[in-house]
C-alpha cells in the first residue's frame, strides 16, 4: 500500500512511533479509514511504502517525491497572473508564442466568474506583435465578449511585460489593439503613462445612430432612456463611450446617489448604440476635477475604466465644463488625464500592480 502524505506529515510518519499512534487512532485494519487519511492529506511531496500485512511492523521507505499538484498538471491548466488598475482587474496570459488566445471566450467569462472561478473583469492576452509592434493585446470582457481596447488593461500589460522581460525601470513598448496603436511607458515611480491616441467623434464610427449635432460629432444631445431625457456626448476611444453629465434640464449629477445597476444595463443595450455601450455618469468637482461612475459594456459596475477617463475629459472639454488636463476620481482612485492640444492625443497616467499568480483549471 501506498500512502501519500503532507510534506509535515510525512517527515512526522518517518518515525515509525508516531506511524504506530496515527494508525491506532485510525484503527489499524482499516483501510477506509486510512483511505480517508490518505484523501485528506494526499498533497505533498513525500511518499512511505507502507507494508499491508501489519500496521505494527511498518517499514517506512523515503522514495523520490512526486511532483507537487500544483506542479503535475501541464494539460488543462493556464498559468496566470492577476492585475488590476486601480480595482479593475484582470487575468493576464502570456500568450507570446501564438496570435491565437490560449483560451476561448466562453473559458473566460467562467474564469471572470467571482464566484465560480478566479474573478475578474477580463482576461487580458499578451501576444506577438504585428506590423512593425512590439506587441499585441487582446482582452476579453468578463461576458466573454472582445472590446478593443481597455486603459487599466494596457497599464497592467506594460507592468506584466516588464516582469515577463525582466526589465527595471523606465520602459516603453508598442502595443497593437484592436483600437489602433497604443504606447504605454512605465515610469520610475512604477506608474504607466499611456498615449491613448486620437479620440474618434464621428457619430457613425463611435458608433451610435444618434444624428450628429456639431458637424458628425454627437454633443450635448438628447437620449431618452426608460422614458427619460438625459444629455450626452458619445465619444470613441477605440470602444465606444456614452458620458453623461445628467439629465435635461436637471441639476447636475451626484454620481453616489445613482442606481447604477438599473440605469447602466439600459444604456449599455440602448437602440442607439449598435455595439453596446460603456457608459459614463459624471459629476464635475472643478474645472480639474471630475468624479466618475461607470457602467462597462460586457462587465457591468467596475472600479475604474481608463478609455472611459479619456473618454469623459474629451466629453468635458467638448461641452466646456473642464480643463483639458484633470484628475479623475474613479471608484477605485484617481486617474491623471491630459488631451493634447498640440497632437490632439489623449495621455492617461495611473498604477497597475500584480496582486498574484495562478493556474486555474480549464
Ligand atoms: N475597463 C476598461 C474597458 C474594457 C472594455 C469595455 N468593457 C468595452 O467593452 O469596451 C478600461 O479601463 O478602459
Amino acid at each position: 500500500m501506498e500512502i501519500a502524505a503532507t510534506s509535515t506529515v510525512s517527515v512526522a510518519l518517518q518515525s515509525s512511533r508516531l506511524l504506530h499512534a496515527f494508525s491506532r487512532k485510525l484503527g489499524s485494519s482499516s483501510s477506509l479509514r486510512f483511505g480517508f487519511f490518505e484523501r485528506k492529506y494526499c498533497v505533498g511531496s513525500s511518499r512511505l511504502r507502507v507494508s499491508a500485512a501489519s500496521m505494527d511492523a511498518v517499514t517506512a521507505e523515503k522514495i523520490s517525491p512526486p511532483a507537487s499538484f500544483l506542479d503535475k498538471r501541464e494539460t488543462g491548466v493556464l498559468h496566470f497572473v492577476k492585475y488590476h488598475g486601480l480595482g479593475n482587474d484582470f487575468i493576464l496570459v502570456d500568450n507570446r508564442d501564438s496570435s491565437e488566445p490560449k483560451i476561448t471566450q466562453e473559458q473566460a467569462a467562467k474564469l471572470c466568474d467571482r464566484n465560480f472561478g478566479v474573478g475578474a473583469d477580463g482576461v487580458i492576452f499578451a501576444m506577438p506583435g504585428v506590423n512593425g509592434t512590439d506587441y499585441t493585446m487582446r482582452i476579453f470582457n468578463s461576458d466573454g465578449s472582445e472590446p478593443e481596447m481597455c486603459g487599466n488593461g494596457v497599464r497592467c500589460f506594460a507592468r506584466f511585460i516588464a516582469e515577463l522581460e525582466n526589465l527595471q525601470g523606465q520602459h516603453s513598448f508598442t502595443i497593437h489593439t484592436g483600437a489602433g496603436l497604443i504606447v504605454p511607458e512605465i515610469q520610475d515611480d512604477g506608474q504607466v503613462k499611456v498615449d491613448m491616441g486620437v479620440p474618434i467623434l464621428k457619430a457613425q464610427d463611435v458608433p451610435t445612430k444618434l444624428a450628429g449635432n456639431k458637424g458628425e460629432a454627437v454633443i450635448q444631445a438628447e437620449l431618452v432612456v426608460d422614458g427619460e431625457s438625459w444629455n450626452v456626448t458619445c465619444v470613441s476611444m477605440g470602444n465606444p463611450h456614452c458620458v453623461t453629465f445628467g439629465k435635461k434640464g436637471g441639476p447636475n449629477l451626484k454620481v453616489d446617489d445613482l442606481n447604477l445597476q438599473e440605469i447602466g444595463p439600459k444604456f449599455e443595450h440602448h437602440e442607439m448604440f449598435p455595439a453596446r455601450t460603456n457608459t459614463e455618469f459624471v459629476q464635475v468637482l472643478s474645472r480639474s476635477h471630475l468624479k466618475m461612475r461607470v457602467w462597462e459594456r460586457g462587465a457591468g459596475a467596475t472600479l475604474a475604466c481608463g478609455t472611459g477617463a479619456c473618454a469623459l475629459v474629451v466629453a468635458a472639454v467638448l461641452e466646456g465644463r473642464a480643463n483639458r488636463k484633470c484628475t479623475v476620481d474613479l471608484p477605485g482612485g484617481p486617474l491623471e488625464i491630459e488631451w493634447k492640444q498640440e497632437d490632439n492625443h489623449i495621455y492617461m497616467t495611473g498604477p497597475a500592480e500584480a496582486v498574484f499568480y495562478g493556474s486555474a483549471l480549464l
